[in-house]
């Protein structure tokens, strides 16, 4: 039986709400064979980042290697990567091996504020590893890092910021619009270099949304591993999202995490 296959390069979080193991849980309720490279350790739960250990290059490397020789992927997607030496090294190896669909979740702070991308690793990010992307799915404040502005504040902003990002060579930009305030409406903007097109849902009232960002993108990379479009696999991940923080758990004493397997019971 042959499957589709999508790999994520990211950090792990042990307690399992976002990174790696949002990413593998994603793909596997997405039906695609799951694989994982791991950039940096965490100690993390839903009170926030504890600790942050970056694996070496030579473990990182060995990882990429050992999956590329073999196995292969359908689509990647890359999360918290961290330095500006992990930056490099992952786009090195996609571009050597000629990997495709790759999906860039630009993580650089989490929730609770621990800053999980160095700041000195930014233009890396932006000189080197968007440009490979088939699509990046920045949140508001990710994108006015990107784009050195201040405040992205309402649709306009987002759909030109959006756009301002694709110029960086990303052949799609999904601007997610979770943290956009006074709007009962949670809408993501694509912009695919042409066209914008929108996807809304309603807002939902909830503090625990550890890992939307996280399990939005292995969504949609899931899709793209099965051959689906970028817009049949936004919509799939925003049907997915939905479902995920409509029914996401209170478990922990803090932001609790996304529902992963909640399409399954409905
Ligand atoms: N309260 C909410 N209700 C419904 N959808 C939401 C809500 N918050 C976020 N989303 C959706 O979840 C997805 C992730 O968006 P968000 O902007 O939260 O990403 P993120 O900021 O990267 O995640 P995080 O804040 O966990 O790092 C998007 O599709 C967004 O529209
Ligand atoms: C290892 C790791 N990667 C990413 C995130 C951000 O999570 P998200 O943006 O999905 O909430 C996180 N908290 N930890």
């Amino acid at each position: 039986m042959s499957v589709g296959k999508a790999l994520t390069i990211a950090g792990s979080d042990c307690g399992g709400g976002a990174g790696i193991q949002a990413d593998l849980k994603t793909f596997q309720e997405r039906d695609v064979y799951g694989m994982s490279v791991i950039t940096v350790l965490t100690a993390q739960n839903t009170l926030g980042v504890h600790g942050v250990y970056p694996q070496t290059i030579e473990a990182i490397e060995a990882q990429l290697d050992a999956i590329f020789q073999d196995i292969g992927t359908d689509s990647v997607k890359t999360g918290m990567l961290f330095s500006e030496e992990i930056i490099n090294l992952v786009a090195k190896k996609l571009k050597d091996y000629e990997i495709k669909n790759i999906v860039i979740d630009p993580v650089m702070i989490a929730k609770g504020g621990a800053p999980l991308l160095q700041k000195q690793a930014m233009t890396a990010l932006k000189m080197n590893l968007l440009p490979l992307a088939r699509v990046i799915t920045p949140n508001i404040p990710e994108a006015c890092e990107i784009l050195g502005i201040d405040k992205i504040e309402t649709v306009e902003e987002m759909k030109e910021a959006a756009a301002n990002i694709q110029l960086l060579g990303p052949k799609n930009v999904v601007l997610k619009g979770g943290h956009l305030e006074g709007n009962n409406i949670a809408v993501d903007i694509l912009f695919d270099g042409n066209e914008y097109y929108y996807f809304e849902s309603k807002r939902i009232d909830t503090i625990h949304t550890h890992g939307t960002g996280c399990t939005f993108a292995a969504a949609i990379t899931a899709e793209l591993a099965k051959g689906n479009s970028i817009n049949e696999s936004v919509a799939c991940a925003k049907q997915f999202i939905q479902a995920a923080i409509e029914t996401s758990l209170n478990i922990g004493k803090g932001i609790g995490p996304t529902n992963h397997s909640a399409l399954r019971h409905k």
